[in-house]
């Protein structure tokens, strides 16, 4: 159908996540120790998400501000968790999440064990130097400030088995997100075992070199799903016709990791909204060249295939 000399007058953002309607299909990823970025850390973050109505992911594990102090801030959040985190404290924060507000839990599927972090623990040791050290003491899991013991204190075994999604299923009635899914079968599989939602990602492709771009994987996920669980995609969009192009192809919504931190780092909770601010009106406006004024009427029909 052609589209252009359509109305595009009026654009609504609005897109329907697990039943329930949000005024954007943006929403910010997890991301570990937002005070390396400010001082404010995730309560700025949070602030902002909520100032730009996004949907904010808590990073449960490796968060600088307390629980509380975020969970003060308005606006929608998911609870993001590792699977890899002792199991006494997962049956303690997965079933009270619900009641905290929390609309959905994330769960990082694609780190499995800590050599990664064993790779990047100088590299925060240095960074954390800048922190204030009273800042530090606030940080929500003990012993996160404590430079060496990261690694041995937070991470179990290593041995994570899709049992660990069927186990957390029977702890919550929320809708359960597996992150770090890039190929069909692990899809069917999260499933299979419980999962509700799908976050495509190669984790910045910070975990395995030569990794796929997730958007390349996101269409074959999104069949292999078939409407059985909703699909989220992350790593890499950077602009609203990433958005677009992302939502096109399948995706329910999409999660911003980096570009929230580098508004963060340049400019606190107005650095977050404006990155947030920017993306928005660049999805509009790209909607606006398409002539569609709604989320759920953008399909593949925008895009060109060579
Ligand atoms: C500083 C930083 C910390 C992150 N921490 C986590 C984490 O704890 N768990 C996780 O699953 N992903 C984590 N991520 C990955 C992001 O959620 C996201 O998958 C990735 O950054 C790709 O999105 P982007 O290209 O928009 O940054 C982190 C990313 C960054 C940059």
């Amino acid at each position: 159908m052609p589209r252009v000399l359509m109305d595009v007058s009026e654009i609504s953002l609005k897109t329907t996540i697990f039943g329930s309607i949000y005024e954007s299909p943006i929403l910010i990823a997890t991301s570990a120790c937002h005070c390396l970025a400010h001082v404010d850390g995730e309560v700025a973050t949070a602030r902002a998400a909520a100032e730009t109505q996004c949907i904010f992911t808590y990073n449960s594990m490796f968060s600088n501000m307390p629980e509380e102090k975020v969970l003060q801030t308005l606006g929608p959040k998911f609870l993001h968790i590792y699977l890899t985190t002792p199991v006494e404290i997962l049956e303690h924060i997965v079933p009270q999440a619900d009641k905290k507000g929390y609309r959905a839990i994330v769960i990082t599927c694609d780190q499995p064990h800590e050599r990664i972090l064993d790779f990047i623990l100088p590299l925060f040791e240095e960074a954390s130097k800048n922190i204030d050290p009273e800042l530090m003491k606030n940080m929500s899991i003990p012993n996160l400030n404590i430079p060496g013991r990261i690694v041995k204190q937070r991470f179990g075994t290593g041995s994570v088995t899709w049992a660990n999604i069927e186990w957390l299923r029977k702890l919550t009635q929320l809708p359960i997100i597996c992150k770090g899914i890039l190929s069909p079968i692990d899809a069917e599989l999260a499933i299979k075992y419980g999962a509700n939602g799908i976050i495509v990602s190669n984790h910045g492709s910070r975990l395995i070199d030569t990794a796929p771009p997730a958007i390349e994987c996101l269409e074959d996920v999104v069949n292999a799903v078939d409407g059985h669980a909703e699909v989220f995609v992350d790593t890499g969009i950077r602009s609203g016709t990433d958005v677009l192009k992302a939502l096109a192809l399948g995706a329910r919504a999409v999660l911003i990791g980096r570009p929230i931190l580098y508004g963060l780092a340049c400019g606190g909770q107005d650095g977050v909204r404006r990155v947030s601010d920017i993306l928005k009106h660049e999805l509009v406006y790209d909607m606006a060249c398409c002539g569609l004024t709604s989320i759920d009427q953008i399909n593949k029909d925008i895009l060109y295939k060579h």
